[in-house]
């Protein structure tokens, strides 16, 4: 991290029964939102394709109003908290090469040009991108403009960072520094809000998961941490009772191939066409996750719940304030 870090951040942010829809008379994408981020929040947003999350993601970072419902500071905090947000896809058709658009961008956070440019010198070397840094942005590949995209929100060192699969098309290195970049936020008491496909991005750090459905925001059981594959060592008392389910979804005809990786490791329900439900002890879950991970055919991991095994010994949901 640069020199100077942790400045203050502003407090936390409420959503007091935020809706949201893109057209007078149209659908609701959003309704009835509650939500508290609390300063040193990590929130890990989650829910199924279509459901909403980069909405609520472009409500929670002011780059969409909200249609009904207000975004507050929380009591005694010092107003919204300086904001930067990363989509997923960022191709900027601007007269700009990456120090011009990042230097501009300081500036327009505060920094005088100067600073900004040496923050914006110090993330590009970081990520492996100073070789480019006077190439006009039109130029750059779309994981170089994604990395141009992640200097902006890094170097501007905000109180409330907001994620949109930001960690796609980037390389391993710099997956691995744009998560330690999460945790300084997090740690200099700003509050990170992200959604990304691997469910175990930043699962042992995640300290609150939502996940959109059915058009609201619901909290989720918390994320189980990573465990060494084929090992029960060290596991604790009691593990064995909890169960995980895991929902993928794919391509229908590519369904039945994918899931073979679970192998006898978990019970599989087919709920509809293209969907998967994989039902599994938790000492199991992180190799199977893994496995279906990289399994090929691709297919998305939905989402991933810690559950308790009922009576029946069949699992049921744990943590969560909403039906399906
Ligand atoms: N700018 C827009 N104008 C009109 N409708 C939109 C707009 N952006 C999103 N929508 C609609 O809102 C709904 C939710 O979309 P959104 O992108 O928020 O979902 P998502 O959960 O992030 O999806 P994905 O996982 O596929 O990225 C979809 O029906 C989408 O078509």
């Amino acid at each position: 991290m640069s020199k100077g870090t942790a400045r203050h951040t502003g407090g936390g942010l409420r959503l007091e029964d935020v809706g949201k829809r893109y057209r007078a008379g149209g659908p609701w994408v959003l309704r009835g939102v509650d939500l508290r981020l609390e300063p040193g929040t990590l929130a890990r947003i989650e829910g199924a394709n279509g459901g909403g999350k980069s909405t609520l993601l472009k409500l929670i970072a002011g780059v969409e109003a909200p249609s009904r419902g207000r975004l507050l500071p929380l009591t005694g905090g010092h107003g919204r908290p300086s904001t930067c947000y990363v989509p997923e896809r960022f191709a900027p058709a601007l007269p700009f090469d990456a120090t011009g658009y990042l230097t501009h961008l300081g500036s327009v956070h505060g920094l005088r040009r100067r600073e900004a440019a040496r923050r914006a010198a110090h993330w590009l070397e970081r990520l492996g991108l100073a070789d480019q840094a006077t190439v006009p942005l039109r130029h750059l590949s779309k994981g170089s403009c994604q990395k141009v995209a992640v200097t902006q929100a890094l170097m501007a060192e905000p109180g409330l960072l907001v994620l949109d699969e930001a960690w796609t098309g980037l390389d391993e290195p710099s997956r691995t520094l744009l998560d330690d970049a999460v945790r300084e936020r997090v740690a200099a008491g700003g509050i990170v809000v992200f959604v990304d496909h691997d469910p175990r991005r930043l699962a042992g750090e995640v300290t609150s998961r939502h996940a959109v459905r059915d058009g609201t925001v619901v909290p989720v059981a918390p994320v189980l941490p990573v465990e060494h594959e084929d090992t029960d060592a060290g596991k604790p008392a009691g593990r064995t009772a909890l169960r995980v389910t895991i929902e993928v979804t794919a391509p229908e005809a590519e369904l039945d191939a994918a899931l073979h990786t679970v192998g006898a490791a978990g019970v599989v329900t087919r709920p509809a066409g293209g969907e998967a439900r994989v039902e599994l002890a938790a000492e199991h879950s992180d190799a199977v996750l893994r496995r279906l991970l990289g399994a090929a055919p691709s297919l998305h991991v939905r989402s991933v719940r810690e559950t308790e095994a009922g009576p029946s010994g069949r699992a049921q949901r744990a943590g969560e304030g909403g039906s399906r």
